[in-house]
């Protein structure tokens, strides 16, 4: 059995009934969510030959239970409160749909908004695929980063547009890292998988 990051997807439908979870709930509640997903901690601790209980908990379940809902949860939050802010400005600055123009503070918070929504695909795909195949805690840490950074993006936008220049280029560098994950997540698992070669041992060797 291989060591080390991308360990846990030697079963990839364990895996992904597993860290799936942490982004499939977002729009349940973060209490639900976390009872669901302890319950199936039992369910499935009992399916697993060959681990102790408490490894088992500590390797599959603590990173998902404490940063898991917490980087699934805060998302959506956000970008609810991102479209709220739109509608706000919209009856603050009287610009009914589909007008999408009017003063310069108007079309700040609406690009704003639609620039996060713009990148926030590519970041849930990217935080999935560097979560599942290169290393959850990691892909967590950077997830509420660029969770943080776009927050920091949109309040600077709205205060002026020079402001959302120092968080898009943190943004842009977190998820030029959550790439770099990813991809070396990916070809990890396959070349380990299909061609029996090892590359994160390559690459720190
Ligand atoms: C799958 C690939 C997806 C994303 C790649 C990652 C990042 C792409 C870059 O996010 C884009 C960031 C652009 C940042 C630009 C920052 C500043 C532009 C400079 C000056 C603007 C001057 C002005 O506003 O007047
Ligand atoms: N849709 C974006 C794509 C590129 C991008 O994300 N640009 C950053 C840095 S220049 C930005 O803050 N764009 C402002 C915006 O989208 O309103 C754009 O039109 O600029």
């Amino acid at each position: 059995m291989h060591q080390g990051p991308g360990t846990h997807l030697l079963n990839p439908k364990a895996s992904f009934f597993l860290y799936g979870k942490a982004l499939i709930v977002p729009t349940c509640s973060s209490t639900l969510s976390s009872l669901d997903v302890l319950s199936s901690c039992r369910r499935n601790r009992k399916e697993q030959k060959g681990s102790t209980s408490a490894s088992y908990v500590r390797k599959h379940f603590c990173v998902p239970v404490i940063f898991g809902t917490s980087r699934s949860h805060c998302a959506p939050q956000l970008k609810a409160y991102f479209f709220l802010q739109v509608i706000h400005a919209r009856r603050k600055f009287g610009i009914s749909p589909p007008n999408i123009s009017g003063p310069p503070e108007f079309e700040r918070i609406f690009r704003a908004q639609v620039n996060s929504s713009e990148y926030f695909p590519i970041f849930v795909a990217l935080l999935w695929q560097a979560g599942l195949f290169f290393h959850q805690g990691l892909a967590a840490a950077l997830g509420l980063l660029y969770l943080y950074s776009r927050y920091c993006y949109f309040m600077g936008y709205r205060a002026s547009s020079s402001d959302r220049l120092t968080p898009i280029y943190f943004s842009t560098g977190v998820l030029w890292v959550l790439i770099a994950a990813a991809t070396l997540g990916l070809l990890h698992f396959f070349l380990s998988h299909y061609v029996g070669l090892n590359v994160l041992r390559l690459i720190a060797a």
